[in-house]
């Protein structure tokens, strides 16, 4: 595992770490340059991101880490096209997002980006493979393609069982879970986590890291994680500290 920030001169001399994990040293699904962020309140700006440069290669599990306010959640965000950096530009799979209007952004994130934040987000009153099959009709999927395919995604994350169900019928993993298996519907390139094992008990949180570790490592997804968990770490290819909006070398 690397800990430290990006630094691809001396990646790229370590040809043993590219042969085990048997990457193209030129595929970077996720990349940032210069992003700063100033929110304002009142008259008063206040400066979240000051100038982050990052890299994520494809297939990764990129940790960000770092002391609650340092920025995280607002560089996943714009990472992940949901909010407009006050500076800077965001390639993602080789195109500039920064540069997309509003539409081509919604068609982007549709198509290439399945985000899991806390809270779930499940429609109470539809089943498991209701509340898969809902996101996959979003995305132009539909009859027996979309069940087949919510079949799929909950058999992946250990819910065939439980498919029938509505969520106040599962526990906060089951759930968890669900919402995994949503953002996994279509097959996203990307994945965006933010916080996705916060307040899971030890075997829900195992089996959603689980689950995480298989779509990079046998499917090629790239995931990008803020995290305070300590057992994630064991899975990543790299963790990058925030502090004070800035990353720590
Ligand atoms: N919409 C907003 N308007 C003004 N300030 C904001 C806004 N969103 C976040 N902030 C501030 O920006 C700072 C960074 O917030 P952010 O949520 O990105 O941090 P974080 O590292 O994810 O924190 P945590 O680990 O507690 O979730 C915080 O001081 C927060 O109060």
């Amino acid at each position: 595992m690397i800990t430290s920030n990006l630094n691809w001169t001396n990646l790229a001399k370590s040809k043993s770490l590219m042969a085990e994990r048997n990457h193209d040293p030129k595929s970077i699904a996720i990349w940032a340059c210069g992003i700063q962020m100033i929110y304002q309140s009142g008259r008063q700006n206040f400066q979240v991101l000051k100038g982050i440069d990052l890299q994520v290669r494809s297939g990764d599990i990129q940790l960000l880490m770092g002391p609650s306010g340092s920025g995280k959640t607002t560089l996943l965000s714009i990472l992940a096209g949901l909010l407009t950096p006050t500076a800077g530009r965001v390639m993602l799979l080789d195109q500039n997002i920064t540069q997309m209007s509003r539409q081509q952004l919604a068609q982007f994130r549709l198509r290439n980006i399945g985000f899991i934040f806390q809270g779930f987000n499940l429609f109470p009153a539809l089943t498991a493979a209701e509340n898969v099959e809902v996101a996959l009709n979003i995305k132009g999927i539909r009859g027996r393609r979309a069940r087949h395919e919510a079949e799929i995604r909950l058999d992946q994350v250990g819910l065939a069982a439980q498919k029938h169900l509505r969520p106040r019928d599962l526990s906060g993993g089951q759930k968890q879970r669900v919402a995994i298996a949503r953002a996994l519907a279509g097959n996203p390139k990307l994945i965006m986590a933010d916080e996705p094992t916060a307040a899971l008990d030890s075997t829900s949180g195992h089996a959603v890291i689980d689950v995480l570790r298989k779509l990079a490592k046998e499917d090629g997804a790239t995931v990008l994680m803020v995290t305070h968990d300590p057992r994630i770490i064991d899975v990543a290819d790299r963790i990058l500290h925030l502090e004070d909006g800035q990353i720590q070398h």
